[in-house]
């Protein structure tokens, strides 16, 4: 790998201008906190916003000089570009909804025009400093779209995109107007990762739903093309805090800071006083009130420990210009000023509550203080605050509270797991966390230090990374197979050289798209046109090889001049001739799979029976896409029981399960039209299972060309039918 080019919204550190000058301080927030650790050990460039808007080009240059020391290119906005982009479609439209705050989303059209325009500001800037070789590596929901533009600008660009946010299920993300757009634009990355795999499986499941793309667990198939899904759970740079906290506590009291030995004088006011922690960003993800509201609850239940605990709650202000963010600040200052006002005391604080950030150094010595943490979001991606926490518990004393709906639970099974939601339930958590017993605390922060610490955040993006190289790997063995420049030339030649041409075009999801109505699929003008050019020249012949009925394929190309294959075989009619019946099977077997077929077609909406001359079939394309594939499963099983002992054949297709007469299939048909090596040029291209017959049986010297990517007998692939349309009116205009 040569080197690599991270994006993200927020650079890991921002500008400030105090009088007129320039001053670099860290951005908060887990991206940055977490990256910046990896980004300064390796070789990487950072792209993205200073966090200020400066118009002076000297100021400009000011702020560049000192960002290079950090390896960062800043990108600058405009303020209506932030108004719209950072503040309305990040942080207004897709934050809430990505979180299931559907009531706060709000869709609007500036917002998204902004959201765009901001998404090719960052893709320009990524591909003006990425040469060849280089990797990509783009962050999170502000950049959905970028990974799509640059792969349209410069397709060989290997690609990674992390979403540090939780992807909701289906449900949610059909509700975006931009739904179809967005999964696009994540879609132009080789590897996208999530925290968590309920991540992965949502994001899998829209793309199946919205998209209709081909998956195959992890992969998705688009235009030939292959994207990755995995999870990859953000980590810490757990030394760093492990080291800072034994330094913070190795010190003696009097040369820590003011801050902290305020802290440690308030709890040794009364024997055994206890500190619960949290740290948040002002944002309603984090559950503030809930937690507020379920620390009361314990100081109600509990009066014996009242003045004997308090939560210390580090918020860090966040998107203050977004409505949404004003009002919780108003909420959560009501709340604490409320707790504090019925149970405090003189010399004693319930909830000691800070609206600000603090420098590392500060945040280590809350953190090795505080005997509890209790992070309760009602949503959040990951948590890095709670890997922090227990990094920084050298002695192994301490207990985590943490909320289930944080990405971080999944890792964190020791923790005190609570449903943000349950008051009581948290103010038990609290209860059961202040009494727990000494070993049983030293042994979940130790199991769990050890998890965290094998995975922390080097580990993670050299993971991601080492995936990504993996990825594009497979992109390239795969891109050898691809039909395109080098490959199209030679199958030029050959076809020119030729003195009998003979090509097999199945029809659908090759020649044409695919419909949700089967009869919708007609062939239209611009296809007409194309094969109508194989009769340019008398030496090429032309067969349609498809699972259609007859009677359709005579609609559609009766008098073309072509060669007719129906119904994978059972059928056939030479250019001038009649339709022959390739099997004299009866067909009374139809009379007992029929009824299992529709018991199937009953219980799953928007699938229908076919019935043809020689097979029944079962289309389930308009059927939801899981449900379907997991009838389809179902019914391949309880065929393959019925149809035991008789002659007949399960042929699974693309979104179709069909019933038909044994030892009929499309390269035993095709077989009778190559009669003593008469060609010097055979091409066959299809798409789905049923097409491997004819690939398999064709002389080793064809062609053969599959529709997609996925795994197939065929030498060659092309990414979609207009692939196939393209590189036949190359053929036939030779
Ligand atoms: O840049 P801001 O608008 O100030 O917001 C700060 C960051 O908040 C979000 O953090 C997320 O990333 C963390 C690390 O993966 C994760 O632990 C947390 O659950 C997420 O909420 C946001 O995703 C970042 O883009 C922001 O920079
Ligand atoms: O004053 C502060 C308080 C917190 N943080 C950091 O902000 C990050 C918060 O990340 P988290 O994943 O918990 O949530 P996010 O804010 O990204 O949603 C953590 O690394 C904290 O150490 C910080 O830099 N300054």
């Amino acid at each position: 790998m040569d080197r690599l080019i991270i994006a993200s919204n927020r650079l890991p550190v921002k500008i400030n201008e105090v009088e007129g000058d320039f001053t670099v301080e860290p951005s908060a927030g887990g991206l940055a906190t977490g990256l910046k650790s990896y980004h300064k050990k390796n070789d990487s460039v950072w792209i993205g916003w200073p966090g200020i808007d400066v118009d002076d080009s000297k100021d400009k240059k000011k702020i560049e000089k000192l960002l290079s020391d950090e390896h960062c290119i800043p990108l600058y906005m405009e303020s209506d570009l932030i108004e719209n982009y950072y503040d309305g479609f990040s942080n207004a439209t897709l934050w809430p909804l990505f979180h299931y705050f559907t009531e706060y989303a709000s869709f609007k059209e500036d917002y998204w025009d902004a959201y765009k325009k901001v998404n090719e500001m960052f893709a320009e800037s990524i591909l003006k400093h990425t040469k060849k070789g280089d990797t990509v590596w783009v962050h999170d929901y502000q950049l959905l779209l970028v990974p799509e533009m640059i792969r349209k600008q410069r397709p060989d660009i290997r690609i990674g995109f992390f979403l540090h946010i939780p992807f909701p299920s289906y449900e949610i993300i059909r509700i975006l107007p931009w739904r179809e757009e967005i999964l696009c634009g994540m879609l132009g990355a080789d590897l996208i990762g999530f925290h968590t795999y309920d991540y992965a499986r949502h994001f899998i499941s829209s793309v199946k739903r919205l998209l209709g793309h081909d998956i195959d667990f992890n992969t998705v198939s688009m235009d030939g093309r292959h994207v990755y899904v995995d999870v990859f759970p953000m980590g810490i740079d757990y030394e760093k805090f492990e080291r800072k906290a034994l330094e913070v506590q190795s010190k003696p009291i009097q040369e820590r800071s003011k801050q902290h030995q305020e802290i440690d004088r308030f709890l040794m006011g009364e024997p055994n006083r206890k500190l619960i922690l949290s740290i948040d960003r002002l944002d309603y993800t984090k559950g503030i009130p809930h937690r507020i509201n379920a620390f009361k609850r314990f100081l109600t239940d509990h009066p014996e420990f009242r003045g004997k605990v308090s939560l210390l709650m580090l918020t860090v202000p966040s998107r203050e210009d977004v409505e949404q963010y004003q009002n919780l600040k108003r909420e959560i200052e009501e709340l604490v000023g409320g707790v504090n006002g019925e149970f405090g005391t003189l010399g004693w604080n319930p909830i000691i509550y800070f609206y600000r950030s603090l420098p590392f150094d500060n945040l280590i010595e809350l953190y090795s203080s505080a005997d509890i943490g209790l992070l309760t979001p009602l949503r959040d991606g990951m948590n890095l605050v709670a890997k922090e926490f227990i990094a920084t518990k050298a002695g192994h004393k301490g207990v985590l509270i943490l909320s289930e709906m944080a990405g971080a639970a999944k890792e964190l099974g020791e923790a005190l797991s609570v449903n943000p939601f349950n008051i009581k339930a948290v103010s038990d958590a609290i209860y059961a966390a202040l009494t727990m017993d000494q070993d049983d605390q030293t042994n979940a922060m130790h199991t769990m230090q050890e998890r965290i610490k094998r995975y922390d955040v080097h580990k993670w993006a050299s993971d991601f990374m080492d995936n990504l190289e993996k990825t594009s790997k497979k992109q390239e063995i795969n891109q050898a197979r691809k039909v395109s420049g080098k490959n199209i030339e030679k199958f030029l030649s050959q076809y020119q050289k030729a003195k009998s041409r003979l090509l097999f075009l199945d029809y659908d999801g090759t020649l044409q798209k695919f419909f949700s109505l089967p009869g919708d699929a007609k062939p239209d003008k611009e296809l007409l046109q194309l094969l109508k050019k194989s009769h340019l020249d008398d030496k090429t012949e032309l067969v349609i090889i498809s699972g259609r009925d007859k009677v359709t394929l005579n609609e559609w190309f009766g008098d073309s001049g072509f060669s007719l294959i129906a119904e994978h075989g059972a059928w056939t009619k030479d250019k001038d001739g009649e339709w022959k019946e390739r099997t004299n099977t009866r067909s009374n077997w139809k009379e007992n799979i029929r009824p299992v077929l529709e018991s199937y077609m009953d219980r799953t909406a928007g699938s229908i029976i076919e019935e043809k001359s020689h097979s029944l079939v079962w289309h389930y394309r308009k059927a939801d896409v899981e449900l379907g594939a997991l009838r389809a499963l179902e019914l391949t099983t309880d065929l393959s029981n019925l149809i035991i002992n008789q002659d007949l054949e399960i042929l699974e297709g693309s979104k179709v399960i069909e019933i038909k007469v044994a030892g009929i299939n499309k390269g035993s048909a095709a077989l009778e039209y190559i009669h003593d090596g008469s060609y010097d040029f055979i091409m066959a291209m299809g798409d789905d299972w049923t097409d491997e017959y004819l690939f398999k049986a064709l002389p080793e010297e064809s062609i053969t060309i599959k529709v997609g990517t996925d795994r197939s007998a065929a030498k060659y692939y092309v990414g979609n039918y207009k692939e196939v349309r393209s590189l036949l009116n190359k053929l036939l205009t030779k």
